[in-house]
């Protein structure tokens, strides 16, 4: 019997072919939150993260299984944050998918596009379940991340401004430029602080390991989706933001310790998940922060998608 091994699906393959599709992308995020808050259904232990200090790098392995939707995968990522400098990607991956019933692998796919996507559909739901009104997006940061929330925040909510602002302003020019030609009306700041300015929905999603949002400048009943991971990641916003602001994560597990330095300010943290049960309510009003995470969950089921897509166009 012959084994022609398992299926590899390339970045480029994935986008060509709109592997992952925000319409179809999004609900499946949402049901894995959702069912990080419930039991039995989300096998997700906390992930390994290797720091390698020497390469100014970190290696993280992200396993999980979502039961209901029969997903079985392991996602290898990278961060080099100085990557950007050599006109590479920051943060790289593999996720391998296996067959649940037999532990087989049945797909390797590369992991930019799974982890650039399933960030920013996570940001969305958030967004959609802790806000109400959505007339200006800022966005700090010019990279991968906030390209992909740009667009997908925008998706969802149709904002009617996004403002970009990043510490190399030609940064924030070159994206700005891109959603001006797809039509957006979209402004480049030099500053964070006249970014951020009444702005009703606001994305961190930068490398800064000291804050660059402070509590002082934010509207009252805005929203923050802070995405970055610079030394850590809570690394982004001021202690004071946190403190005025109620706190969402995607999964209470990880930050137990990747949100130690929170948790030890004594504050208290929630997850989106229990929102979107219905299990607790949202303090609409208030400004919230939802500190994405990441979980290895998201990367699980948005693999599954693309390996059923991938078989629908191959039939
Ligand atoms: N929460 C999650 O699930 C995920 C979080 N991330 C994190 O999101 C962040 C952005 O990732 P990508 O967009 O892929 O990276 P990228 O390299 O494409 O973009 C990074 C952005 O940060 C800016 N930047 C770099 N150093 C900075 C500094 N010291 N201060 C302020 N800005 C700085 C760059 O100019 C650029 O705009 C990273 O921290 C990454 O680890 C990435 C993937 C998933
Ligand atoms: O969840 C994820 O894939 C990552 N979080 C930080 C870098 C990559």
């Amino acid at each position: 019997m012959t084994d022609s091994g398992p299926l590899y699906l390339t970045d480029e393959f994935i986008r060509n072919n709109k592997l992952l599709k925000l319409d179809k992308l999004i609900p499946v995020i949402q049901n894995a939150m959702a069912s990080v808050s419930k039991n039995d259904e989300v096998i997700q232990p906390p992930r390994t993260i290797m720091n390698i200090p020497s390469l100014n790098g970190a290696l993280l392995s992200m396993p999980a299984f979502c039961k209901y939707d029969d997903a079985l995968a392991c996602k290898l990522v990278t961060a080099y944050p100085k990557n950007a400098d050599k006109g590479l990607p920051s943060v790289q991956g593999t996720v391998l998918l296996f067959d649940s019933t037999t532990g087989k692998v049945c797909a390797i796919m590369d992991g930019i596009e799974i982890t650039t996507w399933r960030t920013a559909a996570a940001s969305a739901v958030a967004t959609k379940y802790l806000h109400n009104g959505t007339a200006v997006l800022a966005i700090l940061g010019s990279g991968t991340q906030a390209r992909s929330h740009a667009e997908t925040l925008d998706y969802c909510f149709n904002f009617q401004q996004i403002r970009i602002w990043n510490h190399k302003y030609e940064g924030a020019q070159t994206l700005t430029k891109e959603l001006t030609a797809k039509g957006k009306n979209a402004v480049a700041y030099h500053s964070v602080e006249e970014c951020v300015q009444d702005a009703d929905v606001i994305v961190t999603a930068t490398f800064a390991s000291s804050p660059i949002l402070k509590g002082k400048w934010i509207k009252p009943g805005a929203h923050i989706n802070a995405v970055g991971a610079g030394i850590n990641h809570h690394s982004e916003l001021d202690v004071d933001l946190y403190k005025l602001a109620c706190v969402y994560t995607d999964t209470m597990a990880s930050a137990e310790t990747e949100l130690k330095g929170l948790l030890e300010e004594g504050m208290t943290i929630e997850e989106v998940g229990d929102i979107i049960n219905g299990t607790k309510s949202a303090d609409r009003g208030m400004i919230t922060v939802f500190q994405s995470l990441g979980m290895a969950v998201e990367d699980a089921v948005s693999a599954k998608l693309i390996y059923e897509e991938y078989k629908k166009i191959k039939k």
